[in-house]
């Protein structure tokens, strides 16, 4: 490779790796309420990436901040390698904070072709907008006619208007019910195809189905910021449930070991089992025991937690520290 060509791969792979959003020590207080504390993140291209937290844990302030609605405190915010409200970087950004607001009396076309004139943008792309967000059959009824569901995804088609390489969406599953979360889920998944999507959430069991990497926020506050995976993993302990003949055996066993002294017997008759939780992958160590004290173990069963049950873990240790 020539040095040009070194230079020249060196500079495509730093601009691949470049961060579509980046926050270094984000700051908000409004009066003496502290939104955003000091938050630290950054979001490669391509990621469908999660702003979690509990209510009043500042996600909306986060996302109002990167499209310059809000200015930050302190810290340093750059989005699409600009600063918030750069008018080159808005015009690359679709989203869809709190409820989208349309003209009621209007159709779905109708509204974003309003949108899409204010924006200099071409009538073709409400078609295409209106047929990524599957609304096409309900595209000339009046929006005051749309379910919850249909209103969201009209708000956004109006974020897709002009084809942004970020997304986004506050909340947008809420007030949905089963069916429209799940077909909000599948539309934000085939948007990650074609743009970074930045989504808050207090729904967490979205959050995993949904996401790649995920901030959990609390009382404005980062307590964890990973890829879902990785956040399920380490956070502490599993749980596990054992099968063994007998079970009076297997549980003075466990109950005599520091360790697994937790391990409690289920209720369920038809069924007799122990469960405990176990700090860490110890399981071979755990069967070993039980072996050695004559019992037949006849299964061993991990129950991975739920990003819902890490997350209260994260948030309570946040809080007991205060
Ligand atoms: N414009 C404002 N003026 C005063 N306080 C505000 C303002 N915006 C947000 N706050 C306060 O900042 C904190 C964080 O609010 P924010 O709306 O960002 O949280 P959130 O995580 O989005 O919560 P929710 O899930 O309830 O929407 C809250 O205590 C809120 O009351």
């Amino acid at each position: 490779m020539t040095i040009s060509q070194e230079v020249a791969s060196g500079i495509e792979s730093a601009v691949a790796v470049a961060p579509v959003v980046e926050l270094e020590d984000v700051t908000k207080a409004f009066g003496t309420v502290q939104a955003v504390r000091g938050v630290t993140l950054s979001v490669a291209p391509g990621q469908v990436y999660g702003v979690l937290g509990p209510n009043g844990a500042g996600k909306t302030t986060l996302l109002r901040i990167l499209l310059g609605l809000v200015r930050s405190d302190r810290g340093r915010v750059r989005v699409l390698g600009r600063a918030p409200a750069d008018p080159v970087a808005l015009r690359d950004i679709g989203a869809l904070i709190e409820s989208p607001a349309f003209v009621p009396h209007l159709s779905g076309r109708v509204n974003l072709r309003v949108l899409a004139r204010a924006r200099g943008l071409p009538a073709t792309e409400v078609g295409r907008v209106l047929r990524i967000v599957d609304l096409e059959n309900a595209a000339d009824r009046r929006v005051t006619g749309y379910s919850l569901g249909m209103r969201q995804r009209l708000g956004v088609a109006a974020a897709l208007l002009g084809d942004p390489s970020l997304l986004i969406l506050d909340e947008p599953t809420n007030g949905l019910d089963p069916e429209g979360m799940a077909a909000m889920r599948t539309l934000i998944r085939d948007l990650s195809r074609v743009s970074t999507v930045l989504l808050s959430s207090h729904l967490l069991g979205e959050v995993q189905q949904v996401c790649d990497r995920v901030v959990v926020l609390d009382r404005g506050r980062v307590v964890a910021e990973d890829s879902v995976s990785a956040l399920l993993a380490q956070s502490g302990s599993m749980r596990v449930a054992v099968w063994g003949r007998p079970l009076d055996v297997a549980e003075t066993v466990l109950k005599s070991h520091p360790a697994w002294s937790g391990a409690i017997r289920t209720e369920d008759a038809e069924d007799p089992h122990l469960r405990l939780e176990l700090d860490q992958d110890d399981i071979p160590a755990l069967v070993r025991a039980l072996v050695e004290a004559g019992v037949d173990v006849q299964e061993v069963r991990r129950e991975h937690r739920s990003l819902e049950e890490a997350f209260f873990a994260l948030t309570t240790d946040a809080g007991s520290g205060e």
